[in-house]
């Protein structure tokens, strides 16, 4: 999970966060937003009373003492936590080292946690990544890759989309097309409600460069 971290209005975008948010709007994968102006402490007070509004039509008492700081807590957690990854002033410091020990096989991260939110319903998404590259220039921290997939998953998301935009994000940053990624995860809209269905699971994947072209390559970052 992304540490809660207080972002200024005026705190510029990192350059990396630039050039992801760039390269996600030309390849059409970024996550639809309209940018309405508002600090985090005003998004925080306009979802809290939208919060008090729901809880109050469901018929809840918000003088209880048990409920009547959720619709606060719903708030802070939208902003600060599940859905902080719409805000690109949050995107994590990617720390990359010359490859100066020309390692020119396959990096693969595996069993990533993920949890997200299904941007149909809001109910969680639960599952891991693996993801992989081939470094060319540059070795990224191992720890960043975790960082730079929950990023992408503190944000609504449809699987789909998320995979992709991970894969988009690392070709971004490690300047080489030569990137792997796939997401198993289990949607809570499908297990705790609707079909109701227990077992399922979904896997998606986004494959790049010698990743896409090349069977045996494909082969070894699916196998275990
Ligand atoms: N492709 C895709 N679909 C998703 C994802 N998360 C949720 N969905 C689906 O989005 C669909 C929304 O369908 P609707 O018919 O509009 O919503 P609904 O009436 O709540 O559908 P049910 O879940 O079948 O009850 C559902 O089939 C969900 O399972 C995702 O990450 N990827
Ligand atoms: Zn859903």
């Amino acid at each position: 999970m992304l540490q809660t971290q207080m972002v200024s209005v005026h705190q510029p975008l990192s350059e990396q966060a630039v050039a992801v948010q760039e390269a996600l709007i030309a390849a059409g994968l970024e996550t639809p937003m309209v940018d309405n102006g508002l600090n985090d402490i005003e998004k925080r007070n306009k979802i809290q009373a939208a919060m008090c509004d729901i809880m109050e039509t469901l018929g809840l008492d918000l003088s209880d003492d048990s409920l009547c700081d959720t619709p606060k807590r719903i708030a802070k957690m939208y902003v600060d936590e599940i859905f902080s990854g719409l805000d690109y002033r949050r995107f994590p410091k990617i720390t990359a080292i010359a490859n100066k020990m020309q390692s020119e096989e396959m990096v693969k991260v595996s069993e990533i946690s993920v949890t997200s939110t299904c941007e149909h319903h809001f109910v969680t998404i639960d599952g891991t990544a693996t993801v992989a590259y081939i470094p060319k220039d540059q070795v990224l921290g191992l720890s960043k890759i975790n960082r730079l997939v929950d990023f992408f998953a503190q944000r609504p998301q449809v699987q789909e989309r998320l995979t992709q935009q991970v894969l988009v994000a690392l070709q971004t940053i490690v300047g080489t097309d030569d990137v792997a990624i796939t997401i198993n995860a289990t949607h809570y809209c499908v297990k705790a409600r609707g079909i109701r269905d227990k077992t399922s699971y979904t896997q998606t994947s986004a494959l790049g460069g010698a990743f896409k072209h090349e069977p045996a390559l494909r082969a070894e970052f699916f196998a275990r």
